[in-house]
């Protein structure tokens, strides 16, 4: 029989991560941080998921030809117990939800990192959470699960740290060096954003639409331009004028740079799994309707994908 994982650590002791979701990203965290030897407790769905998680015995994390198996405390996110730093590492249309749902445990002040990509959900989460500080984070990093609990770290990149409304880095970002999580703060996170946002929308869903990998788009290059004109001008109408700088050729790296990958989207969708659509392309088109500009090409784009995604069953939000 396994020895029992650690209990969840004493919320009395330095601040624990709580880290909701102990999917890709938020495993990928989770092992990092527990490696370094600081206190981490991931909150899991439910209690039957906790007790798959104890007959696994841990969190496995995968980084080249290295995997290692952390015994990281755990409780189901019901009751978790009071929180003053919380990674919420869920998709973003599950965001706002959880957060609601754990507001009741959180410490005045508590601080919640958001790891969700696209926009929208930042701003549903601290509206749901007045008493917390909410810090949000774009993510470059790459990683995919293996099976429930076990973690490949799939591909290097930078983490970019900030509120939306500005301030200071806060003290822990050295923890995060400690564990080796590239991490780095910024007063301008909505830029970071947008700027995800334009490429996530120039290439995910083409992607889906084309049952491609990234790649292929190489041969759809008036498609993907034509998107880049609109996004450019959309992020100068949102005042992101510094995210819209050389766009094009942004995307166009992260094409070449991501040839063999599969999109996050055309995954998701393949796998039969809802999308981020309403955090990405959806917001895109929000903020158009709301400035009053026309952006034709990105508003057939969604078109075209909510109705490929009904056609599979899949939520068109
Ligand atoms: N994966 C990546 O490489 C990258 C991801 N991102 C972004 O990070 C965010 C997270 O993505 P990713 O890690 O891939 O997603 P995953 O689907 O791998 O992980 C999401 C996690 O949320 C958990 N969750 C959902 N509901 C609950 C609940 N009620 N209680 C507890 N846990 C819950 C899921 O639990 P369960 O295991 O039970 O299903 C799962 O572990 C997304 O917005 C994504 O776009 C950004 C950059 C890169
Ligand atoms: C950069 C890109 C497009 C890489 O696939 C991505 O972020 C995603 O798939 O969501």
């Amino acid at each position: 029989m396994p020895a029992p994982l650690p209990a969840p650590p004493d919320s009395a002791s330095p601040a624990p991560w709580h880290i909701l979701g102990a999917g890709s990203l938020g495993g990928l965290w989770a092992t990092r941080l527990a490696r370094a030897g600081l206190p981490v407790c991931l909150l899991l769905r439910d209690a039957q998921r906790l007790a798959d998680y104890h007959a696994a015995g841990g969190l496995t994390l995968e980084q080249g030809d290295l995997s290692r198996c952390l015994r990281i405390a755990a409780a189901s996110s019901a009751a978790p117990g009071a929180i003053r730093r919380l990674l919420l590492a869920c998709k973003a249309y599950d965001a706002a939800p959880l957060a609601r749902r754990l507001a009741p445990w959180l410490a005045p002040g508590a601080e919640v990192l958001l790891l969700q990509n696209g926009l929208g959900s930042q701003a549903e989460v601290a509206a749901a959470l007045p008493q917390a500080r909410c810090i949000c984070v774009s993510s470059t990093e790459g990683a995919f699960r293996r099976s429930t609990f076990h973690i490949v770290h799939a591909g290097g990149g930078d983490n970019w740290l900030g509120r939306l409304d500005g301030g200071p880095a806060p003290h822990w970002l050295e923890e995060l060096e400690r564990a080796g999580i590239p991490a780095r703060w910024t007063p301008q996170i909505a830029e970071r954003l947008w700027r995800k946002l334009a490429i996530n929308c120039a290439i995910n869903p083409l992607t889906v639409l084309h049952d491609c990998r990234n790649g292929n788009l190489q041969g759809l290059a008036g498609e993907v331009d034509g998107l880049c004109d609109e996004l450019q001008r959309l992020l100068h109408g949102v005042g992101q004028d510094a995210a819209a700088e050389g766009l094009h050729a942004e995307v166009w790296r992260v094409v070449v740079a991501t040839a063999a990958n599969s999109s996050s989207m055309h995954q998701d969708v393949a796998a039969g799994r809802r999308s981020e659509i309403a955090y990405l392309l959806g917001h895109a088109s929000r903020e158009a309707l709301r400035l009053g500009l026309p952006l034709p090409r990105l508003q057939a784009l969604q078109s075209r994908l909510q109705a490929h995604l009904r056609a599979r069953g899949l939520p068109a939000d």
